[in-house]
């Protein structure tokens, strides 16, 4: 019988470094025929595009599946599945297959499809990886005042969930079996230590931690994990497993995104300093897409995690593609999308 294909599934939530660490992972993954699988909240495809443009010879673009119709965690039998299979149909199968979920997906009932049939005789997890931001851990994003929470809950019944940030950080936690404590960079070794304790209370299980400052992790460490994850599914269940035994499914309405098309943006500067503000404004968790500079040939990629913003040049515009300014911008349920949208469009 053939070996089966190990395959890692890389979890997070928003922003926390999954697509940087991957980036690095291609680059330096020693000859191995990696393909990738490629889920996002949010319909713009930021990550695929950021991905393709790496151009890692074991890794070409046939070999990165975008899976964008909604978070894989909802879509395992109609999507998921289906990619799967498809990809272990290939003449040239893959050394190994890398899963990058959306930072609000679940990872288990991701990890659970590996037992399904079809899937289980031919490729197991090797493992699952669970990539933190270990500065928004130290600014305290996750750990939400359980007082208000209390609070709004006893007004309104129908609330069954803690926060859903918090919730969600503890679920991807809780299906990990290795933690990269990434952006480091950004914290010191007192502000560290408090975080791997925090994350450490998070979870029941024990799984390894590592520290990492721009997701470079050796290949060696994420690949090869031998772990066999879709066996060990009972120790892992998500909140939504244990409040809904009876397989309710969940789902993610707690969070929503919509996608801002502008025209060229003339003073990047000025106008990433009022993203900021916007961001700070209405709480925005996540913005990140591509912009048109006024007379430039380079196209000017944009992330926000929260109101920390990175922006550079990531490539010239292509001769037959059309320059325009996308972002798209991801926040709780409640956040004023259409004040945010006007926010946005007012400053070009
Ligand atoms: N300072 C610092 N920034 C980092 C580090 N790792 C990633 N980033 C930045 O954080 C932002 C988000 O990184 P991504 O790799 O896109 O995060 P992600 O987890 O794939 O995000 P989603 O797919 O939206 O969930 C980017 O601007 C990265 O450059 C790090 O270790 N230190």
């Amino acid at each position: 019988m053939n070996q089966k294909i190990p395959a890692t599934v890389i979890t997070g939530f928003l922003g926390a470094g999954k697509t940087t660490m991957i980036r690095n992972l291609l680059t330096n993954a020693g000859g191995r025929k990696i393909a990738l699988i490629i889920n996002e909240f949010g319909d713009l495809g930021v990550d695929g595009d950021v991905l393709k443009g790496c151009g890692a010879e074991n890794c070409s673009e046939d070999d990165i599946i975008e899976l964008t119709n909604g978070c894989i965690c909802c879509t395992v039998a109609d999507d998921f599945i289906p990619t799967m299979t498809k990809l272990l149909e290939r003449e040239q199968r893959p050394d190994h297959i890398v899963i990058e979920t959306s930072g609000l997906a679940l990872p288990q009932p991701l990890v659970a499809a590996f037992n399904w049939p079809d899937i289980r005789t031919q490729v197991t997890v090797d493992g699952v990886v669970t990539v933190v931001d270990s500065a928004a851990v130290a600014a305290g994003r996750f750990a939400d005042d359980h007082d208000a929470v209390e609070a709004a809950r006893s007004e309104d019944e129908s609330l069954d969930h803690e926060s859903p940030i918090e919730e969600l950080f503890e679920d991807q936690l809780t299906c990990a079996d290795l933690i990269v404590l990434n952006k480091t960079d950004l914290i010191d070794v007192a502000g560290l230590g408090r975080v791997r304790d925090e994350v450490a209370s998070r979870t029941q299980r024990k799984p390894v931690m590592i520290e990492a400052k721009n997701g470079e992790v050796p290949a060696g460490i994420l690949l090869g994990l031998g772990i066999g994850t879709e066996g060990d599914l009972a120790n892992r269940k998500s909140h939504h497993e244990l409040e809904h035994e009876d397989g309710t499914p969940h789902d993610h309405d707690e969070f929503d995104s919509f996608v801002v098309e502008l025209g060229p943006v003339a003073d990047p500067a000025g106008f990433v300093g009022a993203l900021k503000s916007i961001i700070s404004a209405h709480d925005v968790l996540r913005l990140k897409g591509f912009v048109d500079v006024a007379g430039k040939p380079m196209r000017l990629q944009l992330q926000a995690v929260g109101s920390r913003i990175d922006h550079y040049f990531d490539r010239p515009w292509g001769s037959g593609e059309a320059r325009t300014t996308r972002l798209v911008v991801i926040g709780l349920h409640e956040m004023d999308q259409g004040a945010v949208r006007a926010a946005i469009e007012a400053l070009v």
